[in-house]
């Protein structure tokens, strides 16, 4: 049965789960998930705190058995028992509120780890040297995990995770809590790793900590993956641009005019300025074409701008079209 599912299973996807569901006593914390992560790609889960996040990556780690359904790496089947110890290898996962060692020195910690994989004796200096030249923590290689700060604790986390070479990362709120200078270093380590060739899931409940390195976001909301959306369906997204025109005329004129194009979708007065957000169907040489003809109507155009949308918006948008239209969404 289980050869039967795996030759059927997309060998390009990292990681795909068929039905995964996580019951505690009468709570679903997770239900009927269906992930599908690329090889290669740093694949954002978010979901507000209880959303199941957690427990989703502890059935993805194998810490955790699945109530129903099926874990699937590179096209093969994950199990909890001794069949899987070849998928398992490959994994590294960093848990939320990992224990740290306070009596170890950075280099005590990681070698206790690369002990702990079984790494040879004959590789596992370099392989401590590796680990702490990716995460800048080369200099601290002496000191008492204690006297780090917050980032480099978290880094030395992720150098534990990544000790045994995984090729598929799984980190459960690795930057939460940290100053931006500490997430700027932890998210330059994650691409490096991308590039690479690791395949990472990272879970967090703030959007913004996702977008910033995530080329595919998920969302969970009570225990069901919602929405997942790739930096690709954002290109298309924009196909239909906002455009925010300001004139120093009647904005009436504006709108008559506007009026008469027949990529303007509709538009939007903006309070208090004499300007208009307008949702515009084109491309880019549309929108010059529209400028230019708003001109040559002597309008007198002040601002033309496209108007950048984010991640947050897109998400919100696509959000309300769902539960608006109880169907698929189209831009
Ligand atoms: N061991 C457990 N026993 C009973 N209920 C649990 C257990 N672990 C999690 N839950 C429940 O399952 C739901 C999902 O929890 P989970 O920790 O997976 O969510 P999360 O999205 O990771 O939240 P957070 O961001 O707070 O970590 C919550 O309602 C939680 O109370």
């Amino acid at each position: 049965m289980t050869q039967q599912i795996t030759a059927t299973h997309n060998s390009t996807l990292a990681i795909a789960t068929y039905g995964l569901t996580k019951r505690y006593d009468r709570h679903i914390a997770v239900n009927e998930v269906e992930l599908r992560v690329k090889s290669g790609e740093i694949y954002g889960l978010m979901g507000v705190n209880g959303a199941g996040k957690t427990s989703m990556m502890k059935m993805l780690a194998a810490a955790e058995s699945p109530t129903k359904g099926e874990i699937y790496y590179n096209g093969d089947r994950l199990l909890l028992d001794s069949s899987s110890s070849n998928i398992k290898k490959y994994i590294g996962y960093l848990p939320d509120n990992y224990p740290l060692y306070d009596d170890l020195t950075v280099w005590d910690y990681l070698d206790y780890f690369a002990r702990l994989y079984k790494i040879p004796a004959s590789r596992r200096r370099v392989r401590v040297y590796e680990v702490l030249e990716l995460v800048k923590l080369e200099d601290k290689r002496n000191s008492l995990i204690p006297t780090l700060s917050r980032g480099m604790k978290q880094r030395l986390g992720l150098a534990r995770t990544i000790i045994h070479e995984p090729i598929i990362l799984l980190l459960d709120e690795p930057i939460s809590g940290l100053d931006s200078i500490a997430r700027n270093q932890f998210r330059s380590i994650l691409q490096v790793l991308q590039e690479a060739g690791m395949t990472i899931v990272i879970a967090s409940p703030i959007l913004r900590d996702l977008t910033e390195v995530c080329t595919t976001i998920g969302i969970m909301e009570y225990g069901f993956l919602v929405d997942d959306i790739t930096l690709t369906d954002i290109k298309q997204y924009k196909t239909s641009q906002q455009i925010l025109v300001t004139t120093l005329g009647e904005l009436t004129a504006l709108e008559t005019a506007l009026s008469k194009n027949s990529l303007v979708k509709e538009w939007q007065r903006i309070p208090n300025k004499n300007s208009l957000q307008v949702k515009f169907l084109g491309g880019e040489s549309d929108s010059v074409n529209l400028l230019r003809s708003l001109i040559e109507q002597g309008l007198p155009i002040a601002e033309f701008n496209q108007i950048e949308e984010d991640w947050e918006t897109i998400l919100l948008k696509r959000r309300n079209y769902f539960n608006e239209n109880n169907d698929a969404f189209s831009p």
